[in-house]
């Protein structure tokens, strides 16, 4: 769904991305400076229960998850080796985010929750592995309802919202993560399934 927004989102970010190219940095520089950025933001302020200022710090450098794209774009085709390290350091940087939340429901005694975003965290690998690895079989699998962008926008909103006061905000987007990222998951293996196994 939040694919529909990507050629507005790559126009606003055409004139940064110029900037960064005169300039001849590399995307996979950006790459790096956003997990980071992300990683840090995830774990320096959420286990502390610092749940705005930590969505916004992570919402900024995650947008850096798009103008790598742009950037390598515009220097010519994007690199395998750029493509390679951008998918798996999304590992990483959402790893980070479910990671933090964990910690924060951990040390609030929050064990339920805590398993729901750990959940969340497996589901949503599970979801990106099965495209990889569908593709990498030479399928397709470009299909699903909560994909990263999605997901994201999901935890990020309600645990920004939660910092703000919202009430049970952050304990309905987990659920809601949780059951889309399950559903989504279901909806990939269906896909390959039928391409694979004559009915
Ligand atoms: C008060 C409320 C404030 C709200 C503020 C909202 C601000 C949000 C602004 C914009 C939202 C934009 C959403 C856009 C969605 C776009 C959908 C989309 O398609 O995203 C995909 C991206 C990127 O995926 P990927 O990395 O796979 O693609 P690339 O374009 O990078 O291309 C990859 C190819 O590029 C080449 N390459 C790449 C790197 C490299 N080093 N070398 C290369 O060669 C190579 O060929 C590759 O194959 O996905 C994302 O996942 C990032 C999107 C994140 C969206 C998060 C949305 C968060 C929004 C809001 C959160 C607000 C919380 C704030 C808290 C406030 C609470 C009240
Ligand atoms: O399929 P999905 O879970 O949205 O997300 C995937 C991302 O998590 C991955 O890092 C990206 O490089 C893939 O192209 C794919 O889009
Ligand atoms: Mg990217
Ligand atoms: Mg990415």
């Amino acid at each position: 769904m939040l694919k529909l927004l990507r050629p507005a989102v790559t126009r606003a970010l055409t004139p940064l991305g110029q900037a960064l190219a005169r300039r001849g940095i590399s995307p996979n520089v950006i790459t790096v400076i956003g997990t980071l950025g992300v990683a840090a933001g995830a774990l320096g302020f959420y286990p502390r229960g610092q749940l705005f200022l930590g969505s916004v710090v992570i919402t900024v450098f995650v947008l850096a998850d798009l103008l790598d794209g742009v950037l390598a774009r515009m220097l010519g085709s994007g690199s395998t080796w750029g493509a390679f390290l951008d998918s798996t350091l999304d590992r990483v940087g959402d790893a980070a985010i479910f990671s933090g939340l964990i910690l924060w429901f951990m040390s609030t005694g929050d064990t339920v929750l805590a398993c729901v975003a750990l959940f969340c965290l497996v589901a949503g690998a599970v979801v990106s592995y099965a495209k990889a690895r569908a593709e990498g079989l030479g399928l397709t699998c470009d299909v699903g309802l909560a994909e990263r962008s999605e997901r994201l926008l999901v935890v990020l909103v309600a645990a920004g919202l939660s910092g703000l006061g919202v009430p049970y905000i952050l304990a309905a987007g987990l659920w809601l993560l949780a059951a889309a990222s399950a559903f989504t998951a279901g909806q990939r293996i269906l896909h390959v399934y039928r391409q694979t196994v004559p009915i």
